[in-house]
């Protein structure tokens, strides 16, 4: 499918042009359905956009917000990402948001992913929203090069749902949506900042092995057009 590149001066105008941008769809989606839904990422680059996401003018109480993946760490961690969305976005008008954690205080990641999976087959699909970042490696979500279970994760065939994934460059185990339950959210966002990742996307949408870069499948098989969000 294509991608369409927004590009702004700086991040803080990226924040708020993405802001007005989800909080419009996700308002579109209350309106005609009586609920929305939104998956975002973790990472450091989001801060700025959750910020101002958090101060939207809509019905939060009938929006419910997840994530595209986790670290299987508590949210109390400076590793969670629910402990980011928790400081960043669900506060302001965005406090009356539902969230649908990943992470679940199991014996075992695979305990937790199936809690998820559960939790998240609630919601509406597809996704009203998903916002994927990108690592300087190619990898979106937790499907890393080299994952254990990358290619289960980027199969079209693997049901929607959330699944484990152990790699290199992951640091703790990590509990991640799968391919299917991303790839034709309402609207299909990659935000992305700086020319080092900017250079790492124009290497990802030259021919390749998804194995190796993993955005190439957002990129190339994702059945909704790819919004990238870029600033310098
Ligand atoms: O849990 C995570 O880390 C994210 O979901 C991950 O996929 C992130 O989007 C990229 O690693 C980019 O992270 P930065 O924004 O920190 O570069």
């Amino acid at each position: 499918m294509s991608a369409t590149l927004h590009r702004y001066e700086n991040g803080e105008m990226l924040a708020e042009a993405l802001a007005h941008a989800v909080g419009a769809r996700l308002e579109a989606a209350v309106k005609s359905r009586g609920n929305a839904s939104i998956a975002v990422s973790g990472g450091s680059t989001p801060k700025a956009f959750f910020q101002a996401l958090s101060q939207r003018e809509l019905d939060w109480a009938k929006v419910s917000v997840t994530l595209v993946d986790e670290r299987f760490v508590p949210p109390e961690s400076n590793r969670s990402n629910h402990g980011l969305v928790a400081a960043n976005l669900l506060k302001n008008r965005a406090a009356e948001a539902r969230f649908v954690p990943l992470y679940h205080d199991a014996a075992s990641a695979e305990e937790a992913a199936a809690k998820a999976s559960a939790a998240v087959a609630d919601l509406n699909s597809p996704f009203d929203v998903v916002v994927l970042g990108m690592g300087t490696d190619g990898h979106t979500a937790s499907f890393f090069p080299g994952g254990t279970r990358l290619e289960e994760a980027l199969d079209p065939a693997t049901p929607r749902g959330v699944i484990t994934m152990e790699a290199d460059g992951a640091g703790e185990t990590r509990l991640t949506l799968t391919f299917s339950s991303l790839q034709d959210a309402g609207y299909l966002v990659l935000h992305i900042e700086g020319d080092a990742k900017k250079e790492v996307l124009a290497r990802a949408e030259m021919p390749g092995e998804e194995a190796e870069m993993p955005i190439r499948a957002v990129l190339r098989r994702a059945a909704s057009p790819l919004q990238v969000y870029w600033a310098p």
